[in-house]
């Protein structure tokens, strides 16, 4: 059955193993000659912690990006509860893509220079038409959440330390309570003071909410200490070029 914009999700998928969670169905990207993705499978079931490793350049970012529903594979199919997600961004509807949040390894890079911390916590919910009252004691609980005082709150990106604009993007992360969280080396520019932090904020609303997380990360500590079982990803190929036609 053709997925349409305004209905997002197919029918249940009945080649899906677990019918709960997030997954990863034969994704293949390329980007020009280099295949990132070969027909990868990944499935995340809710409360579990799936470590992902494998070379620098073997597509674990590109795979969390697909998974966010932020870049369209080539093949394959990204499924939500056994249902497939048709579209990536804002063509999937705010109800489906907001249960899967992303936090990257780069806050400045993830962050609108011009926005106070508080508006970027906020971002998400108001990109959801939130109404303002819902959206400011959210914004609190949020930055209370990763343990944001006010006076930085009021602070754009420059005036902010990494680690404090990291709590920020894990904040505007978990605004709408996500079923999945991907994080892609999200510790891994921490001081270790905020890296501990950070880790304990995720592994606490994971508890709370049964949420399925996707841990990439070079760290072979922080798999063994965190991940319920770890996926590897080989690494890249490149496409041989393409054949003139012989007559
Ligand atoms: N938008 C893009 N355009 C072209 N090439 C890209 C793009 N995004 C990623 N790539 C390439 O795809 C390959 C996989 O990148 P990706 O960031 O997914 O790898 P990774 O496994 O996360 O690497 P690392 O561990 O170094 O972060 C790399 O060779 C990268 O240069």
């Amino acid at each position: 059955m053709t997925t349409t914009v305004d209905d997002p999700t197919g029918p249940p998928d009945s080649a899906a193993v677990t019918p709960t969670g997030l997954a990863a169905h034969q994704i293949t990207v390329h980007f020009g000659r280099q295949r990132v993705l070969d027909r990868v499978d990944l499935h995340i079931a809710p409360g579990e912690t799936v470590g992902l490793r494998g070379p620098s350049g073997s597509g674990k970012s590109t795979l969390a990006r697909v998974l966010a529903l932020l870049h369209a594979p080539d093949s394959g199919r990204v499924a939500l509860d056994g249902r497939p997600v048709g579209g990536v961004r804002y063509r999937v509807p705010a109800a489906v893509r907001t249960r899967v949040a992303i936090l990257f390894q780069s806050p400045r890079a993830a962050s609108d220079p011009r926005l106070s911390l508080a508006d970027l916590i906020a971002a998400p919910l108001r990109a959801t038409g939130t109404p303002t009252a819902e959206t400011t004691a959210r914004t609190a609980e949020l930055a209370d959440l990763v343990g944001l005082t006010s006076d930085l709150l009021t602070r754009r990106p420059h005036a902010v330390s990494d680690g404090q604009l990291q709590r920020a993007c894990l904040a505007r992360a978990l605004a709408h309570r996500p079923d999945h969280l991907l994080c892609d080396e999200a510790t891994a520019m921490l001081d270790a003071s905020t890296q501990a932090h950070v880790a304990a904020v995720v592994t606490d609303y994971q508890r709370r909410h049964s949420a399925g997380v996707l841990l990439i990360t070079h760290d072979p500590a922080l798999l063994a200490r965190w991940a319920t079982r770890v996926v590897d990803l080989p690494g890249a190929a490149v496409d041989p070029p393409a054949r003139p036609p012989t007559r």
